[in-house]
């Protein structure tokens, strides 16, 4: 079933009789997203490279002092296109070449930021525990080739282009991190932005190669709004949503790679709920395929030796704070998820639902100070 389930919107749309369909996607997805009119060059051009193309807008009410602040994102989830045993450079040009075209199909869309799924300019080898060659694919986030293709990118597209990479941080011992380098839609490196959580789950061997991220939780403040990337394992820790979101984040990113038999059925939940607890917009992306290792390596569980991870199952799905989302990209192919959002809708969600407001903040820091401390006793009251 991992591979052969296009997505559970065509399987819904398949079997839930015709009358029903619309009242079961209103309770599981919320209002429904607008359908976008993109341009039929986009939609060609899709075709002919072969990928999945969706759109969908998110509308705000109209208000009389502010006008709204229509913002258009891309998310992009591919596969790799080359064995994992091709030569780096090889690989490397070869995904740059597929992200160049799809991006050109987001801007015939007219997409103003665009994200990348997280370490796109890689296989996610760090299941195997081996340091060559997968450190080669590490980069300067700061003049790096994949930041130079980025920037021109952004400079040709006028976008804002959120490129996660394998850093390699000369400046620091030549260390590795899991970063995301933002880049403005001028073309200039804005910052960059560390992944936090580093996974100790499954054949997610992360901690092999980088430690936890050092960056915090920094905004960007871009021409189209204000912007933070959460960093796949992330997703999973309610606070790290909270520290984007108390910053400003408008958009939070959460570039990913992930498989089915791990973590599918969370996918659908986690980023969604921080959209609602943070109201803000979230766009979880994560890339789809399975990738081979010449190589076998264990799960250290006491099962068979492997040359693969699993199947990434795509799914990319943009969240905003009214709790509504997209439909989700394929499970199974390469896509691009173009959403169309009024940014006066964190708001005006915000005014109605308060979380901002009722939030006990002082509360939890005065007991989160205490509960890290070495002899914090828990507060569980007994007969
Ligand atoms: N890339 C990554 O952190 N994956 C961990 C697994 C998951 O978070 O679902």
């Amino acid at each position: 079933m991992a591979e052969s389930l296009e997505s559970l919107e065509s399987c819904l749309e398949r079997h839930i009789p015709p009358g029903e369909l619309a009242e079961v996607k209103r309770i599981l997805y919320g209002r429904e997203a607008r359908k976008l009119n993109l341009p039929s060059a986009a939609w060609s051009a899709a075709q002919e490279r072969d990928f999945e193309l969706l759109g969908y807008g998110f509308e705000a009410a109209p208000e009389q002092l502010r006008r709204p602040r229509i913002v258009r994102v891309g998310l992009v989830q591919n596969k790799i296109p080359l064995p994992t045993d091709t030569p780096v450079a090889v690989q490397v040009a070869a995904l740059h070449r597929r992200i160049e075209e799809i991006v050109e199909v987001a801007a015939m869309c007219g997409v103003n930021i665009v994200c990348f799924q997280e370490a796109w300019t890689m296989p996610f080898a760090f299941c195997t525990r081996e340091k060559l060659p997968w450190t080669e694919f590490a980069e300067s986030a700061e003049d790096g080739p994949t930041t130079k293709f980025c920037q021109e990118l952004a400079k040709k597209h006028n976008m804002v282009v959120v490129s996660p990479i394998l850093e390699r941080d000369e400046i620091h011992g030549g260390i590795l991190w899991n970063t995301a380098v933002v880049i403005s839609n001028s073309g200039a490196v804005l910052g960059k932005s560390r992944k936090n959580h580093i996974p100790r789950v499954g054949d997610f061997n992360e901690s092999t190669y980088y430690r936890e991220g050092n960056t915090g939780h920094p905004v960007f403040q871009t021409q189209f709004g204000a912007i933070a990337v959460n960093i796949c394992y992330g997703r999973h820790h309610p606070l790290n949503w909270l520290m984007f979101s108390l910053n400003g984040a408008e958009i939070i990113f959460n570039p990913s790679a992930t498989i089915g038999k791990l973590s599918e059925p969370l996918w659908a939940i986690e980023a969604r709920n921080a959209a609602i607890a943070n109201h803000c917009f979230t766009c979880p992306i994560n890339r789809v395929g399975t990738e081979h290792y010449k190589n076998a390596f264990t799960s250290g569980d006491g099962g068979k030796a492997h040359h693969d991870l699993g199947h990434f199952y795509g799914s990319s799905y943009v969240a905003a704070p009214d709790g509504s989302r997209t439909p989700g990209l394929s499970r199974t192919r390469e896509g691009l998820l173009v959403v169309e959002m009024d940014l006066n809708l964190c708001r005006q969600v915000s005014d109605e639902w308060n979380f901002k407001m009722t939030g006990r903040y002082e509360m939890y820091a005065e007991k989160l100070a205490e509960a890290t401390q070495p002899y914090f006793i828990p507060n569980i009251i007994k007969e």
